[in-house]
């Protein structure tokens, strides 16, 4: 009898995987972030990418930065992490302890906002914006909360 695969992806790898598929149906063309949140038994709660909220048409939507605060896209755009708890259709109490898969390391106010998800872990594969203001004030509030975070990287 043969035996069984052994070789198979992690857990982590898994989850990161699904988030960077999510990723791929981002419109910004800058940026594309993706989020998988999967909770302690290993079920995937929800996913989310970055985009326009849906009522907006993305494809007539400036995807650039401008000094005009009205036509920069950052001031439009749904991070994914957001969009990601946004998308759950379960009990917010189930999410307790559930760990973020993303793309890119949480932005401040994604940082917030997971926290009082009740998010346990962040799991990441890119900190390109590691260093700036707004980084060093997520990871001190996830910090403070006791939110652990660490970085990964996917095989070839
Ligand atoms: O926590 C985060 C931070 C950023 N994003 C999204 C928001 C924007 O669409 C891009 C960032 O664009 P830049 O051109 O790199 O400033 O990433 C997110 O989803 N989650
Ligand atoms: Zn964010």
């Amino acid at each position: 009898m043969p035996g069984k695969r052994t070789d198979v992806i992690s857990w982590d790898e898994f989850f990161m995987r699904v988030a960077v598929a999510a990723s791929l149906r981002s419109k910004d063309p800058n940026t594309q972030v993706g989020a998988c949140i999967a909770d302690t038994n290993h079920r995937i709660l929800s996913v989310g990418y970055n985009g326009t909220p849906s009522a907006l048409n993305d494809d007539e939507f400036p995807w650039g930065t401008d000094e005009d605060p009205l036509h920069d896209k950052h001031n439009y755009v749904i991070h994914a992490e957001a969009n990601a708890i946004l998308n759950y259709r379960g009990s917010l109490k189930d999410m307790t302890g559930a760990t973020v898969y993303v793309t890119l390391f949480p932005c401040h106010e994604c940082a917030k906002t997971l926290v009082q998800a009740g998010i346990g872990e962040v799991v990441y594969l890119d900190d390109k914006y590691d260093g700036t203001e707004d980084n060093l004030i997520s990871k001190n509030i996830l910090q403070r909360c006791g939110i652990a975070y660490r970085q990964i990287a996917l095989s070839e």
